[in-house]
């Protein structure tokens, strides 16, 4: 007789549900107390239709969670020094108590000195410098939203990275690097795999958690999960597909996150929070 062997879904979207829920309920009461309703601005450059849809979705879910938001729509002819006067604008605003600069904004511009021009106190999007400090160091602060979302499902799933080695395949700023430096601060063993990694299967096969950030279709195989790992598909990929090839993956894994349904959820929900959080605090509530 042959035993299959499959694993627990992590289940992003209930829990996502559950924070905005109570994210909600936090911009219901901080409105009543100051008369003014948290205000997060969303910051588009160009029409790539990705991430038009995905601020669309962060204004309808900002919406339901009684946020206001403001949306600046930018051309894709926007420089570099245009953007970053808008950002410092919204950054000045006092109606304004969060930014979210959607990426990636288009090759001619300089992303970084982008970023930069948010405030750290309105950069509920985690995505400064400032932000990526204290979130590495423990401080308060607000951080990167899909790696702020992982940990949360990690947690919610009882997984402690306390010496388990921890695979990071991907170093982007907004999502591999910080999720690293979260689970660094979790007391993981944390390795980063990138495009010259020499042997990311063997790498992978180590880890007792792999996260999969790296923007490439079904890259990480059933065959290279360690049995019983703990496996995150961050990868945002068109037609919905992860970076994990899901079917061979569940087979090996103890916990696996689906795509759709697993980390996205949560990278909006981690917005929402943030954005009530900065409200509460530049509204002094
Ligand atoms: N400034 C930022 N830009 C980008 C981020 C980010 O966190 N900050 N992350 C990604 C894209 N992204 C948000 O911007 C994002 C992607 C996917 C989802 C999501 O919930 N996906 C759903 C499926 C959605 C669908 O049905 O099409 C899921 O996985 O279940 C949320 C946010 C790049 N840019």
């Amino acid at each position: 007789m042959t035993q299959t062997r499959a694993a627990r879904l992590m289940d992003g979207t209930a829990l996502a549900r559950r924070i905005v829920e109570d994210t909600a309920r936090r911009a219901a009461e901080l409105t009543e107390r100051t008369g003014t309703a948290p205000c997060l601005a969303t910051v588009l450059v160009g029409e790539d239709p990705a991430s038009v849809t995905y601020v669309r979705m962060k204004q309808n879910r900002c919406r339901k969670a009684g946020i206001t938001s403001r949306h600046v729509a930018l051309p894709a002819t926007t420089t570099t020094d245009e953007l970053v006067a808008t950002l410092r604008e919204l950054s000045a605003d006092p109606g304004v108590h969060g930014i979210l600069l959607q990426h990636p904004v288009g090759d001619h511009i300089d992303e970084r000195a982008a970023f930069e021009a948010i405030a750290p106190e309105k950069d509920v999007d985690g995505v400064t410098f400032a932000s990526f400090a204290t979130m590495s160091f423990g401080l308060p602060g607000f951080v990167s939203c899909t790696p702020g979302g992982i940990v949360r499902l990690l947690d919610e799933y009882g997984v402690d990275p306390a010496g388990k080695r921890a695979v990071v395949v991907g170093r982007s700023a907004i999502l591999g690097k910080p999720v690293g430096m979260l689970l660094l601060a979790r007391d993981a063993t944390v390795t980063y795999c990138h495009s010259r990694t020499r042997d990311l299967s063997a790498a992978v096969r180590e880890a007792d958690i792999v996260v999969a950030a790296v923007g490439r279709p079904r890259l990480i195989r059933g065959q290279d999960v360690k049995p019983g790992a703990v496996v995150i598909d961050a990868g945002y990929n068109p037609g919905n597909v992860g970076d994990v090839d899901f079917d061979s993956a569940v087979e090996r894994a103890s916990l696996i996150t689906p795509v759709p349904g697993g980390v996205g959820p949560m990278t909006i929900a981690t917005l929402l929070e943030q954005t009530v959080t900065a409200a509460g605090r530049q509204l002094g509530a």
